[in-house]
């Protein structure tokens, strides 16, 4: 398969750099196709979000319906799930076919970078119940800690247990544990399945922008796993892939706050891999 279909669930981020337009530049730069099913506008810059309106979730089904009934999925990635009811009516999407059979990669966005909140509170019952629905999850270091009533993981060995915790207790096929918010000279993430928990690492890049790294990096999974053999190896390779973007973030001036990484990076720029 060389040209996959991804899919993406997601909000709109109007400066570009996260939600639905990072994730179809991504798609795109790593040999996707996209298509794209919209779950809230937000008015974001950089610097931060000012407001969220919220696409009906009658109107989400709709969409995945018509969508459903004429285009094959390979790969769906869920970003914003704004609502509750958002998140429930996904959910019946993904435990049914077309998307129980493709690949899938949920990200339980809660907060954005600029600490601003973009679902709400009572969703997060509903996000929990969809973890075990999806082929892996991306979770960062807060929402891991929300996700299981715990506090916030401060070490790698902290997000090796939480990781595991995340699949044993809570039913996560695959766990990808974004460790971005640890701070420290490495940037590591850690990866649970049921052959065991390994670490991913990379150099921490020297930037302030990180605008949507987590959006990018969940869209990239689901672009990339329909190519590659295997989950772990796609784990590496997009992290590298994403370390190359971050680097490459300087080549970009948008915006005053936490700029975008550089989407139009090349698969095989090996700044991003250790040696
Ligand atoms: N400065 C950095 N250098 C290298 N990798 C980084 C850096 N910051 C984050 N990462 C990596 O980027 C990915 C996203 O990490 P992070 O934990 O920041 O996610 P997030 O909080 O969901 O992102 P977002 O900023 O989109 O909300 C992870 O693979 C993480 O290791
Ligand atoms: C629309 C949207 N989704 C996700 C994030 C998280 O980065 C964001 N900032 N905006």
């Amino acid at each position: 398969m060389d040209r996959p279909v991804a899919l993406t669930i997601a909000g709109s981020d109007p400066s570009g750099g996260a939600g639905i337009q990072a994730d179809l530049k991504t798609f795109h730069q790593l040999g996707a196709y996209g298509t794209a099913v919209i779950t809230a506008l937000t008015a974001q810059n950089t610097q931060g979000v000012t407001g969220v309106h919220v696409v009906p979730a009658a109107f989400v089904a709709e969409q995945l319906e018509t969508l459903l009934a004429d285009v094959g999925i390979d790969a769906v990635k869920l970003g914003m799930l704004a609502t509750a009811e958002i998140a429930e009516t996904v959910g019946r999407f993904l435990a049914a076919e077309p998307l129980a059979s493709a690949y899938s990669v949920l990200d339980p966005v809660m907060v954005a970078t600029s600490g601003d909140r973009l679902v709400d509170e009572d969703a997060t019952d509903a996000i929990r119940e969809l973890l075990p629905l999806a082929s892996v999850i991306t979770p960062n270091v807060p929402e891991a800690a929300v996700l299981l009533g715990v506090e916030p993981a401060v070490d790698v060995p902290g997000l090796r247990v939480q990781a595991e915790r995340l699949r044993s207790e809570l039913g996560a096929q695959r766990v990808l544990l974004k460790g971005g918010h640890l701070g420290g000279e490495q940037a590591v993430d850690v990866w649970a399945d049921e052959d065991g928990v390994r670490e991913f690492t990379d150099e921490r890049v020297d930037t302030k922008n990180t605008h949507g790294t987590g959006c990018t990096l969940s869209s990239a999974l689901a672009a990339l796993r329909p190519q590659l053999s295997d989950w772990p190896g796609t784990a590496r390779i997009t992290k590298f892939w994403l370390t190359s973007a971050l680097t490459n973030g300087d080549r970009l001036e948008i915006g005053h706050g936490h700029g975008p990484v550089d989407h139009f990076t090349e698969l095989n720029d090996t700044r991003g891999t250790q040696p």
